[in-house]
């Protein structure tokens, strides 16, 4: 389960996500992009202000005007290359805002020099003041408040230079209506487009949490299958194939051998005088017995063959490939190391020993129970003869 916040309202004057961290998880995801289009923005900038330095010099031609233009435009796009410099390595500084508002403000001088030393193109500056008014407002994502502090700062202060000149006030006024709407337009266009980003964050990360818990359930089902397929094939105590399984196995593998010609053996195995361990020190230590051989039979046999548990203290054990001589050796190994690895349990060491029965399964033999039948009748002579050793059928 997630426990991260998932509240993604946003404030619809604010233009960002109510919940902080949200808001900050968003900016994070979309920094790289901002710093991208805002460093190429600056660069653009830059190299207009260059470029309108020609201009410049045809219109004031070479004097002390023009060297204070000059000047002002080569400190503003120093100060922009530096930040396109600085927003390379640090691209935290897109969301923010400051830096790049601070930058705005220097530029914004400069359309005040031109007020009063072109005297060629006055209309023109505020034209372009106007132009230039609603681009503040795409140069910093995330903070279209700090676009409209740069925005006040050049309407008021172009205002102020036409003040200055000597115009009416009824002139200063209507220039400040003028200026007005483009601030207006960029703002709310600014503040929808914040909102409008913030809305596709919200459905990407909804969609990608979908996505996560659709995985968690697929994982958790699958799991569950596992689990509900190891219950129908095994047995609960001691984990080894239960009849049906073995039943399924032995038919597999019976093809098999068939087809490549192999013999193989069937055994059935049953545990000495486990009615005495029972007895003498409960049922709960008969069951640690159990899992302890149930153990070692899984080890000490090779990969392919198959252990079951045939009931109470019984086990079936499919040999593939194996015939009757070679069944008869592996067992005997297995019974040796079964009666020489004693079971600790309630700080004793129990002896165990077990008797097998083993047949080799006939090219005619289809039926299962009758070669069961077989090996527990070679089984039940050799508890006659006395318990812990090899028979054969
Ligand atoms: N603890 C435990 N005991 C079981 C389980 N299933 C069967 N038994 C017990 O296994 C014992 C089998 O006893 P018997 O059939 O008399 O065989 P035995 O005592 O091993 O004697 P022999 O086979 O003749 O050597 C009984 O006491 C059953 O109660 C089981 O799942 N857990």
């Amino acid at each position: 389960m997630h426990t991260a916040t998932t509240d993604y309202r946003l404030s619809g004057w604010r233009g960002e996500f109510v919940h902080p961290s949200i808001e900050q998880a968003f900016r994070r995801h979309s920094e790289a992009d901002a710093a991208r289009s805002l460093r190429r923005a600056l660069l653009v900038w830059a190299s207009l202000l260059l470029l309108f330095g020609l201009m410049d010099y045809s219109a004031l031609g070479s004097g002390y005007d023009l060297f204070l233009l000059f000047g002002w435009r080569l400190a503003t796009a120093a100060v922009l290359l530096l930040l396109y410099w600085q927003l390379r390595s640090k691209p935290s500084l897109v969301s923010d805002g400051y830096a790049v508002t601070a930058a705005e403000v220097f530029g914004s001088v400069l359309f005040f020099m031109l007020y009063f030393l072109r005297h060629d193109m006055v209309s023109w500056v505020i034209a372009v003041v106007a132009i230039s008014l609603l681009a503040l407002f795409m140069f910093i994502p995330n903070r279209v408040y700090l676009s409209l502090l740069a925005a006040a700062f050049l309407s008021i202060g172009m205002m102020a230079c036409v003040a200055a000149r000597g115009m009416g006030a009824d002139k200063v006024i209507g220039l400040g209506f003028i200026l007005a709407l483009p601030t207006a337009v960029g703002f709310f266009t600014a503040l929808r487009w914040q909102l409008a980003q913030r809305q596709q964050y919200a459905l990407l990360m909804q969609v990608i949490s979908s996505n996560r818990d659709l995985q968690d359930e697929i994982k958790r089902r699958e799991a569950l299958e596992a689990e509900l397929k190891r219950q129908a094939t095994t047995d609960p105590l001691t984990g080894l194939f239960n009849r049906r399984q073995y039943e399924m196995l032995f038919q597999r593998e019976r093809e098999r051998c068939s087809r490549l010609q192999q013999e193989m053996s069937l055994c059935v195995m049953d545990l000495d005088h486990f009615k005495r361990i029972n007895d003498q020190y409960g049922h709960d230590v008969g069951d640690t017995v159990l899992k302890h051989v149930a153990q070692h039979l899984s080890c000490a046999l090779r990969h392919s063959d198959v252990v079951g548990r045939f009931g109470g203290e019984e086990f079936i054990l499919i040999l593939p490939d194996t015939g009757l001589e070679q069944a008869v050796a592996v067992l005997n190994r297995l019974r040796e190391a079964l009666a020489e690895t004693p079971v600790p349990v309630q700080g004793e060491l129990l002896p165990v020993s077990a008797t097998f029965g083993v047949t080799t399964v006939q090219p005619d033999d289809f039926d299962l129970e009758v070669i069961i039948r077989r090996a527990d009748q070679a089984l039940y002579e050799g508890k006659g003869a006395g318990r812990n050793r090899v028979m054969t059928a």
